[in-house]
Formats: structure tokens, C-alpha cells, sequence
């Protein structure tokens, strides 16, 4: 059997060793661990937040309860479910997009609710704030057995986990928010496989040899009775790995895996012979193997994780309602996977939340004149004449500005926008692109300022300050999307009192209603090769349609009906516990109605 080291750290009361495959029989091991010392304390007494719910349900002997697993394992006590986020991306620390601010968001409103909740992701950068926990572990990868050690912080009450390893921190040390991924957009890592196999196995670990005290509200290991949230393709392999390393083995013999799609375009599809080096036995093969007729990036037979993702967790869920039809509507929304949707149904779609702490007009350090409904055409007026300037177009509060803000991918439908511009660039309007992506995209969105110096401005950045601004002075927010899952940008924008002029997909549907927070350019043909042109007549003809009720007093209504909504993440997080209650893990129940704990605290916000 492998070594079990004991050395002592603040996390863990040992340090694992296990140069041998944990295939072969970690069951053993970790019994040992849980009897070598861990401290379990409960301090669930001292509740700042949410005293009398806890009493009450203290008083109905509703709102602890023990878990024991194994003759000296720790015991935990909880209001509510074991949760653990498994993630590429985790804002502030590392994003290129909207699952880094799921990943972000999320958590936190959980915990909120008195669910223990940890987020694991890769250590990309030297986080300022995650300490080192030295704990570390071995784990089979391809053929080699790898060291990980994890690092941790604890904010806004969730346990931040990162995996710390040469193939995340290596390729992007210094590039937090770049290259996550690959060298460039479009280009992959050629060992992406492994490093997110490598994430997946080391989130296997993490909740039962991290020893974890920050919270005053749970202490100990997370144990076995959890949760698991994976998160779109890269962390498919992980149900496969629970069920054929550790359930078999009497380990996490309760545990689930909840699977959520954030974007189907984004499949992990690979040569077949790769299957080889996930490490799983022959008889997942059918989970993965998948034929189509690319020939990225490869011709011929496939694996596809996402479809064994799909396949291989407890459940599978998404961003929102209107995804889940168009999901499962055929090969060219469901990105051919439909079929298998169909046949293991998507559970249901639950709209994203936003940060609504980090995203606050009343509060934005970024912004010159922070503002809420009842002043915002005074401040937008000033912050316009602000972010004019910065991006160097014409001062003039009384022009109505337009911008976009994304990912420039066919996704996005820049390309759609740019073609579009000339179509009603002539307008008084100014439009406003900030967007990083595909190479030309980029270079097309550098040329605005050229082709309409007085009108337009891109700027190829990923730039989360000028962002703010754009929210802050701007009046609409353009979201010609070929698909959007979710969509959080539109969310963002009603926020700030933007109102969205939005194709007519996925989360759009569900989160902007036609004439009363935003304006519908209807659904966009999905085909990326090339722009419709009855795609770029809508969205010419709708900014129109918009600009013609810009100051009036329907448009000033908008503005309110935009900034009156909850878009924070209690709602969704509501529906996210009650999914995961479904589940039936031993010993979960429902949590309590929280507030974020110190949402604001300068000690919660995070300094990668
Ligand atoms: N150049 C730039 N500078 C600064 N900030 C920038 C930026 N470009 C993008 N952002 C930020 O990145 C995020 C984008 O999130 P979205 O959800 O809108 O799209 P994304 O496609 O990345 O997410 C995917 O996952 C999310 C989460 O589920 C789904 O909502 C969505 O539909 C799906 O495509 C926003 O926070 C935005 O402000
Ligand atoms: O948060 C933003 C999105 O982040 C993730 O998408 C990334 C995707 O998972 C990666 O695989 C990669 O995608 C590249 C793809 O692998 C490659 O073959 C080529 O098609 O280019 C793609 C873009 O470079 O990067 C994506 C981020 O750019 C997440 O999966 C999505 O849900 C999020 O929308």
C-alpha cells in the first residue's frame, strides 16, 4: 500500500503520498487519514447573519445534523447541502468570460444560505491571497503520476480552492485572464486533456484531505456526502472518474454530480486513440465515443467529453429555460448532441444571476458619477461625457451611444455588427466595441475608428475597467448573439440602467422582454461561416427602432423597468438548492435565506 506521510499543516493534518494509482485502493488510505488527527469543531452557535432562523431551526432539531462517515470521521455540521464547484475559471481570479463569473457568483449565494460550499480551480497565476496549504497529492495522469498541491483562501463565505500544478501555472503565469487555454483564441493546449484530467482527479481529493477552519460556521474536511458542480467539458471526466476510482471502493458512496452546460459550442471533441490516456476503463468508451462529419480535430471517430458528461453525472442542467428547448430542438442548436439530450433529459435551465456587489452603479469605483434610478439621466449624462472622451469620440451627452462588450467569436455575432454599423452608423449615434477573440475580429473592430472616426470606436482589449464605464455612459447595450446559453452582458447592462437590444436566443429570451426592458432583433441563423444578411437588416432595422424612442418617456420607463429588477443571484441560487436537494445526498436539506457574508469587506474581495 502507499506511504501515508503525517506531516502537520494548518489545512491538513497530513500530507498524502500515494505514488501508486488510486485505482488500486485508496478506500484504505483515507480511512487512516480521517483517524490521524483532524480536528472537527462545529461553531454553528455563533451565526452572525441569521440567528433566529438558526435558532428555529435548532428548536425543531431542523438545522444540524452530524454527518459520520467511517468509525472516526469528521463531523460536520451544516444548515444545508456539501457543494463543490469544479471549474476552468473562477472570477476575480482567473476568467475569459461568463463561466469565470458563474463560477465567481454563484458560490457566494449559496453559502449565503448556509450551504458549505468550495469552489476548485487551477492555479493559474501567484494569487496574492491564496496561501499555500501545503497539502499535496499524487495523481495518476496519462502515464505519469503528477504532484499537486493545493493552495485556499476564504471569501465572501466560500472555500476557494486552487490546483497547483507546472501545467496551469507554466503556460499562463503572469497572463491571468489570457490563454487560459491555449496560446491564442482558437488554438488549444496540446495537452489540455491531461491538465484538465489532472483538475478533475485533484478535485476528487480536495474535500476529503483539505482541513479546512476559515469558515466559523463549518470546520474539518468537506467528507464524502457532497455535491459535485462540473462545469462544461473540461470537467466531464470527473463523474467518470468518481464512479470508476472511488464509488467502487466504498468512497463518496453517496456523493452526486450535477453537470452544467454553460455552452454546448465547446465540447472537448479528440482523436479517439485519446481515450487511452483519460485512464478509464473500456466499458466508458460508449460515453465517449461520438462520429460527425468534421474534420477538426481530426477526421473520423471521436471521443466527446461534454457527451459523457452528460452522460456519466446524476443530472444534467443549464443557464436557462429557453437553452434547454433550443438544446434539444436539433443537430444545429444542440451542436449534435441533442440527440443525447434527448435521451438523458436536461434536468431544467436556471438563469444566471449576476454579481450584483461587484456590478453597482451606487458603488462602481470605475465609474465618475456613481448613481441609482432615481439619478441616473443626470449621471449617465456625466458618465457619457466621460467615456466619450476616454475612447476619444465626440463629447456630446445628447448623442445616444450603443456598445458591445464580448468574447469576439461568431457566437457573439460581431461579425454580424460590424456588417451592420454602415447600416445605421449614419444615425446620430455613437457605437462603442470592446471584445477579445478571433485575430480578425479584432483587427475588423480596430478599423471602426478609421471608417467612422466621429461614430465609432473598437478597442481590442480585455479591459473590466473600461467595461464599467461603457455600462455607466452608455444608453444601449447590443447583444446580436447567434446563440447565448445564459448571457450575462444584458444583465449587466439592465443593472446599469442599458437597455439591451438583444437577438432573439437562449437567455435573452428569458431575461429581456420585448418594449419593457430591451428590443428584439429576433433568432439569427446559426450557420457561423458566413453573416446572413436578413441577419444584419434586423439588427440595422431594430437599433433604429431603438434609437427612435431614445430620450422619450418610453425610453426613460425602460430605464427604470431595467434597474427595478433583482438580477442578483438569490433568485437563481434558490433554484440551484433546489435542484441539488433532488438529488437526495445523505444528510442534505434545504438551507436557510441568507445575505452574502461581507459581500463588500475589502478582506473578501479578491488580488490575484
Ligand atoms: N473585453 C472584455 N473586457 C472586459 N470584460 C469582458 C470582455 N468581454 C467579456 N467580458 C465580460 O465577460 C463576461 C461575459 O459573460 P457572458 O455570460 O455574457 O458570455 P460568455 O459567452 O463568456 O459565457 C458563457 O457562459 C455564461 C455563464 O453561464 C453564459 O451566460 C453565456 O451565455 C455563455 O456563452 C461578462 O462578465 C463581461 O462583462
Ligand atoms: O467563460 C467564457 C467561455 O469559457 C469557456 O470556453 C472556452 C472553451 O471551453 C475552450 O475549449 C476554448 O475554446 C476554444 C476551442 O477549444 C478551440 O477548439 C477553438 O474552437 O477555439 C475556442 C476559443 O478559443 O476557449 C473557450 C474560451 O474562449 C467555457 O467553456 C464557455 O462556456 C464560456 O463561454
Amino acid at each position: 500500500m502507499a506511504s501515508m506521510m503525517g506531516s502537520i499543516s494548518a489545512y491538513g493534518s497530513y500530507q498524502t503520498n500515494r505514488p501508486s494509482a488510486l485505482k488500486q485502493a485508496p478506500h484504505m488510505q483515507f480511512q487512516q487519514c480521517c483517524s490521524s488527527g483532524v480536528r472537527f469543531l462545529s461553531k454553528h452557535s455563533q451565526s452572525m447573519r441569521s440567528k433566529t432562523q438558526l435558532a428555529k431551526r435548532r428548536a425543531t432539531n431542523n438545522g444540524i445534523h452530524p454527518k459520520i462517515t467511517g468509525s472516526q470521521a469528521p463531523i460536520v455540521c451544516s444548515t444545508g447541502m456539501t457543494i463543490i464547484f469544479v471549474a476552468t475559471e473562477v472570477h476575480p481570479w482567473c476568467k475569459t468570460g461568463g463561466l469565470g463569473d458563474v463560477v465567481g457568483g454563484l458560490p457566494p449565494a449559496l453559502a449565503a444560505m448556509g450551504h458549505r460550499v468550495m469552489t476548485i480551480a487551477p492555479r493559474y497565476d501567484q494569487y496574492k491571497d491564496a496561501w499555500d496549504t501545503n497539502v499535496l497529492v499524487e495523481v495518476n495522469v496519462g502515464d505519469t503520476v503528477e504532484t499537486v498541491r493545493f493552495f485556499h483562501c476564504y471569501k465572501r463565505g466560500v472555500d476557494r480552492v486552487f490546483v497547483d500544478h507546472p501545467m496551469f501555472l507554466e503556460k499562463v503565469w503572469g497572463k491571468t485572464g489570457a490563454k487560459l487555454y491555449g496560446p491564442t483564441t482558437g488554438a488549444d493546449y496540446r495537452d489540455n486533456q491531461l491538465r484538465f484530467c489532472l483538475l478533475c482527479l485533484a478535485a476528487l481529493e480536495a474535500p476529503r484531505v483539505l482541513n479546512l477552519n476559515n469558515s466559523e460556521y463549518f470546520s474539518g474536511p468537506y467528507g464524502e456526502d457532497v455535491v459535485f458542480v462540473a462545469n462544461d467539458w473540461h470537467t466531464a471526466v470527473l463523474p467518470c472518474y468518481l464512479k470508476s476510482m472511488y464509488k467502487p471502493n466504498g468512497i463518496y458512496a453517496n456523493a452526486k454530480v450535477a453537470f452544467c452546460i454553460h455552452n454546448i459550442a465547446y465540447q472537448g471533441r479528440f482523436a479517439r486513440a485519446d481515450f487511452d490516456v483519460l485512464n478509464l476503463p473500456d466499458s466508458f468508451l460508449p460515453s465517449f465515443d461520438f462520429i460527425d462529419g468534421h474534420f477538426k480535430p481530426v477526421v473520423g471517430r471521436k471521443i466527446n467529453w461534454m457527451k459523457a458528461g452528460i452522460i456519466e453525472s446524476d443530472l444534467t442542467l443549464t443557464v436557462s429555460p429557453h437553452y434547454v428547448k433550443e438544446l434539444t430542438s436539433g443537430p444545429d442548436k444542440g451542436v449534435e448532441l441533442d440527440g443525447v439530450l434527448r435521451t438523458k433529459p436536461l434536468e431544467i435551465g436556471i438563469v444566471n444571476g449576476m454579481d450584483v456587489y461587484e456590478w453597482d452603479p451606487a458603488a462602481d469605483k470605475y465609474i465618475s458619477v456613481k448613481y441609482d434610478a432615481t439619478t441616473v439621466t443626470e449621471a449617465r449624462a456625466l458618465n457619457k461625457e466621460r467615456l466619450q472622451a476616454e475612447v476619444g469620440l465626440p463629447v456630446d451627452s445628447s448623442i445616444p451611444v450603443i456598445v458591445f462588450i464580448g468574447r469576439l467569436e461568431e457566437q457573439k455575432g460581431s461579425d454580424i455588427l460590424i456588417a451592420a454599423i454602415p447600416e445605421f452608423v449614419g444615425e446620430n449615434v455613437q457605437i462603442i466595441v470592446l471584445g477579445t477573440g478571433k485575430k480578425q475580429m479584432e483587427e475588423e473592430l480596430e478599423l471602426l475608428e478609421v471608417k467612422y472616426p466621429n461614430n465609432a470606436r473598437g478597442i481590442a482589449k480585455f479591459n473590466v475597467p473600461l467595461a464599467h464605464m461603457m455600462f455607466a455612459g452608455a444608453d444601449f447595450i447590443i447583444v446580436p448573439s447567434r446563440f447565448e446559453p445564459c448571457g450575462l452582458i444584458q444583465l449587466q447592462g439592465m443593472r446599469y440602467g442599458v437597455i439591451p437590444i438583444c437577438s432573439s436566443t437562449g437567455g435573452l429570451v428569458d431575461t429581456v422582454k420585448e418594449g419593457f426592458t430591451g428590443f428584439h432583433m429576433g433568432s439569427f441563423n446559426v450557420e457561423c461561416e458566413t453573416v446572413d444578411p436578413a441577419d444584419v437588416t434586423a439588427v440595422a432595422s431594430t437599433v433604429t427602432r431603438a434609437l427612435k424612442q431614445y430620450d422619450t418617456p418610453v425610453f426613460h420607463e425602460m430605464v427604470q423597468n431595467c434597474m427595478a429588477q433583482d438580477l442578483s443571484w438569490k433568485g437563481p441560487a434558490k433554484k440551484w438548492e433546489e435542484v441539488l436537494l433532488g438529488l437526495g445526498v445523505e444528510g442534505s436539506q434545504a438551507g436557510i435565506e441568507g445575505e452574502e457574508i461581507a459581500p463588500l469587506a475589502k478582506e473578501n474581495v479578491a488580488t490575484p
